[in-house]
């Protein structure tokens, strides 16, 4: 499994979105995720919390997709910053929403074009997306438009064309919102057979009760980090607490 290390990591609200004309710096600085250290090496892990929590801004700063405001990201030793190509040879990122990663017309070469790098004659690249196809149950979708897909299609598709490039650790945000049940078991089932480390977030406790680790977030902090089912709870008794309030 690899290793990451998070060292007195924060991150506030980049510069970028100040206001350039109206010199509104009030959005500067504003707390998306609190300082904290945190070192991960778990095979499976899940990330929970509310809407707005820092789910997503944490698993950006797992390939360096953000970069921390303070403090560094490193994986097996590598700094998510100054040594962002190795990082991402290592780890690679499903979006929520599957069309920000599928590049190609045709679902057969977006897969291909992940398999570039590691297969080199093309037929032998075309029977491998085939086969990756048929591995997660899309094969029949291979020679498809990628724009005529469902929603729960394309993330079917987006997952394949990740896997396929390789990488060590998948981090995944939200990979089941647009599956339905069926679909959303047979993931579950793709993950627990995956070598691959799995750091992903979820709405859905079914789904989450399979990690090994769960970290909760709440207002840009980590409310509870240990087994899930204790994240579980933790997650189930901030919601119903917010219920409360807000009557
Ligand atoms: N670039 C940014 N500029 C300003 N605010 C941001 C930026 N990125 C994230 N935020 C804010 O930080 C907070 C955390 O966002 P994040 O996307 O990490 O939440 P999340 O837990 O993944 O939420 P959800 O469950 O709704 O996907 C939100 O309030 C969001 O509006």
């Amino acid at each position: 499994m690899s290793h990451f290390r998070f060292s007195g990591v924060s991150v506030t609200t980049p510069a970028a979105m100040d206001s350039p004309t109206s010199g509104d710096t009030s959005v500067r600085d504003q707390v998306i995720l609190a300082p904290f250290d945190l070192e991960l090496t778990e095979a499976r892990v899940v990330v929970l919390g509310p809407n707005g929590s820092g789910k997503s801004t944490f698993l950006r700063l797992l390939n360096g997709l953000s970069a921390p405001s303070a403090g560094t990201v490193s994986v097996d030793g590598f700094d998510t910053v100054d040594a962002v190509r190795d990082v991402r040879q290592r780890v690679a990122f499903l979006f929520t929403d599957p069309m920000s990663q599928l590049v190609m017309p045709l679902v057969r070469e977006d897969v291909e074009l992940s398999l570039k790098a590691t297969i080199k004659n093309s037929a032998a690249r075309r029977e491998a997306a085939l086969a990756a196809l048929d591995s997660v149950g899309v094969a029949h979708l291979a020679e498809r438009s990628v724009y005529d897909l469902s929603g729960g299609e394309r993330q079917l598709v987006a997952l394949v064309s990740v896997l396929a490039a390789g990488q060590r650790v998948l981090v995944a945000d939200e990979p089941n919102t647009l599956l339905d049940l069926r679909n959303t078991n047979r993931l579950r089932r793709i993950f627990r057979s995956l070598p691959q480390q799995i750091i992903f977030a979820t709405h859905d406790l079914d789904f989450a009760q399979d990690a090994d680790r769960a970290l909760v977030f709440d207002g840009g902090k980590i409310v509870y980090d240990g087994a899930a089912p204790g994240g579980l709870a933790a997650y189930r008794d901030l919601c119903s607490a917010e219920d409360l309030d807000a009557r």
